[in-house]
Formats: structure tokens, C-alpha cells, sequence
């Protein structure tokens, strides 16, 4: 966290709040994009175990657990986005193709259907270091219902083979695309090592290629180039989820409502008021963001502040709300008037 905490900033934003215009938040597209420029959605299947999770940590980097936490959309998880000078790669959760046990001689169960159907490309994730089985053969199939979607093939956990039994694999899985998607088979097969960092960028590259032409879909997740509101949520946000992250890990909006110098401070020692509302979805998380007595919430201030005062150069009094809005997650509306 510390090393979000820019500083005293320099006088020139000093002055601009001075005219005392409450800042609105936050989550602003950018405006412009260079040209070329593509962003879209794309989801990881695999058995359990092959490694889904950790490659997208690997792509998206450190930021993910802020970015993902924010549902930009009512239909699909974000786990993360991949925020590149080029693109935009959203990674989306698909539940349930990776159980095949449960879903064996079913139907493609609908709503992972949905998914894979509206994401821009999937990557399949297999194990360097297994043989392929029964459930990627039942994953490929069911993958083979999608007419025309690009499929990436990643063969995961390069790490744990060596050169020979590497490129074993890559033939193996080449031939299970052609077996089963026909004669063009996967868009491309890619080996990769997440926690080596092998090969982490390629996989990136090759899924964005994938990607439509298109103007960002999301806000630039680095904290840096985001407005100092957004910044002064997120560091709120990190101060509630502290130790409830479980509990709570994607039902917490943080909303700044305004930031404003408070009036009547002598020049050489400003106050600035800078409140904000929490949003959770039930009032079983209102009470954990609260604590007992208001004691968590408390606690949530201070270490906030302390980030805060960092970031603005200036004291700070803050002012934290906790409130509840339903199913803010799915609500479009509530969405918008959240920010997002
Ligand atoms: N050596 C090595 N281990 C890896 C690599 N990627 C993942 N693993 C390990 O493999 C195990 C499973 O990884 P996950 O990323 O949790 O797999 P997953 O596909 O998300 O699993 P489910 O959530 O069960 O579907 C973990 O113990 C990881 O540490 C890799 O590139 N190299």
C-alpha cells in the first residue's frame, strides 16, 4: 500500500480545490485511445488444478484485486483487466465449466454457454505436466459448440517439464484441437509458466490479437494516471477490505461524494472534508464494515487517512458512510450511480 502514497503533491492542484468544486467520482473512460487500439473480453477454462487463477494474477499484475472487485458489468465476474498502451483485455469468470464432472452428459450448462458465447475469445488452460484426460477432451467438445470463437490453447505450468516433454505436449493438445474443433483447430497454442514468468507477455499478446478493434471498455486501473477521487477511493476501499476480503470480495463500492476545503482554516494549515459513501449489497456486510460499536469503521478511517493526507499533501477529514444498495452488483442503475 505504501507505495501508493505519492506524497504531498505539488501546489498547482493545491490551488485548483481551492475554488472549492467538489470532485465527482470516478471511473472516467479515457478520452482518447490510440489508433488500433482493441479491448474485449476473454475467459480461461481448464480443468481444476490447471492453473486458470494464477495466470490471470500473472497478467493482470498486482492490481488485480482492486480492478476485479469492481463489476463493470450485471453479467459476468470480473477477475481482472489487463491494462496495456494498446488494449484492453477483460478477463471474465465462467462458473462451472471447470466441474465436468457435474456437467457430463449434460447440456452445456446455460450460463456458462451465455459466457463463452459473448466473451471475444477463450483461453483453454491444460497442464504441461499431465496428460490430457477425460475432462479437457469434455471441455474441447463442449468448447467445439462455439461456432467461430477464437480458442486459445495454453499449455500452463511450463515450468514443471522439460524441453522434450514440453514440446510432446504442445503436439498432443495441437492434435486434440484439430480432433476436435476440425481441420483449422485452435487460433493458437502457447506454453506458459505463471509463476516463472515465461511466456506471461505472449499469452497476453495472442489473446489481444484476438480482441475486436474497439475504444476502452473500462477505466485505466493504474492508480497513477486515475484522478486523485478514484485514488482516494481505492485507498478506503483497501483500508475496509483489510482482513475481510473473504467476506466480502466483491460487494463493496466506495463512492467519494466530494472533496471540499473546509472554510474558515488559516491559510498555512488547510482542512480538507473529503466524504464518502460505502455501498454493500446486505446489512450482514454493513455490520462487518462497521464493527462493533463503529470500532472497525473507525480503525478503516485512520489507516485510510493516514494514505489519504499522503496522497493530497494536505490534513484530511474524513467522513465515512456505510450504506446499503441492493444487488448493486446486478443493477444496472445502481451501477450508474455508482461510478461505473
Ligand atoms: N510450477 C507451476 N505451478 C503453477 C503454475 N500455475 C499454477 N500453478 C500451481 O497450480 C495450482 C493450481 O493453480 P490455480 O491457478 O489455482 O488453478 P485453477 O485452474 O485456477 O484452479 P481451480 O480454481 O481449481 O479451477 C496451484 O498450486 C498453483 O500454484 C505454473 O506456471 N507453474
Amino acid at each position: 500500500m505504501a507505495s501508493r502514497n505519492t506524497g504531498p503533491k505539488d501546489q498547482g492542484r493545491g490551488d485548483r480545490r481551492q475554488e472549492g468544486t467538489p470532485i465527482q467520482v470516478p471511473g472516467l473512460l479515457p478520452t482518447q485511445w490510440p489508433e488500433g487500439y482493441r479491448a474485449g473480453f476473454t475467459s480461461f477454462v481448464g480443468r481444476p488444478n490447471a492453473g486458470k487463477s494464477t495466470l490471470t494474477n500473472a497478467l493482470v499484475g498486482q492490481k488485480v484485486a482492486i480492478t476485479s472487485a469492481k463489476p463493470q458489468t450485471t453479467r459476468h465476474t470480473i477477475r481482472g483487466i489487463v491494462h496495456r498502451d494498446d488494449a484492453q483485455l477483460v478477463l471474465v469468470d465462467t462458473p462451472g465449466l471447470h466441474r465436468p464432472r457435474t456437467l457430463l452428459g449434460q447440456r452445456l450448462n446455460d450460463l456458462v454457454a451465455e459466457t463463452l458465447s459473448e466473451v471475444d475469445a477463450i483461453g483453454f488452460c491444460i497442464p504441461a505436466n499431465e496428460k490430457i484426460g477425460p475432462g479437457d477432451r469434455f471441455i474441447a467438445t463442449q468448447l467445439a459448440q462455439l461456432q467461430r470463437k477464437p480458442i486459445v490453447a495454453i499449455v500452463t505450468k511450463a515450468d514443471l517439464v522439460d524441453r522434450s516433454d514440453l514440446a510432446r505436449q504442445l503436439v498432443a493438445v495441437e492434435a486434440l484441437g484439430t480432433e476436435t474443433l476440425g481441420a483449422g483447430g485452435w487460433a493458437a497454442v502457447v506454453p506458459v509458466s505463471a509463476t516463472k514468468d515465461f511466456q506471461v507477455q505472449a499469452v497476453a499478446d495472442i489473446l489481444v490479437q484476438q480482441m475486436p478493434v474497439s475504444p476502452p471498455l473500462y477505466p485505466d486501473g493504474e492508480l497513477t494516471d486515475e484522478p486523485e477521487a478514484v485514488m482516494v477511493a481505492e485507498l478506503i476501499r483497501e483500508a475496509a477490505l483489510e482482513g475481510v476480503r473473504d467476506e466480502l470480495p466483491h460487494s463493496l463500492a466506495v463512492v467519494v461524494e466530494e472533496i471540499v476545503p473546509r472554510e474558515g482554516r488559516p491559510e498555512d494549515n488547510p482542512l480538507l472534508d473529503v466524504r464518502v459513501n460505502l455501498y454493500v449489497e446486505r446489512s450482514s456486510q454493513k455490520a462487518i464494515i462497521i464493527g462493533r460499536g463503529g470500532a472497525r469503521l473507525r480503525e478503516v478511517g485512520t489507516r485510510a487517512r493516514k494514505g489519504i493526507e499522503a496522497l493530497l499533501g494536505t490534513r484530511v477529514y474524513l467522513d465515512l458512510h456505510v450504506k446499503i444498495a441492493k444487488d448493486w452488483q446486478r443493477d444496472p442503475k445502481q451501477l450508474g450511480r455508482l461510478g461505473f
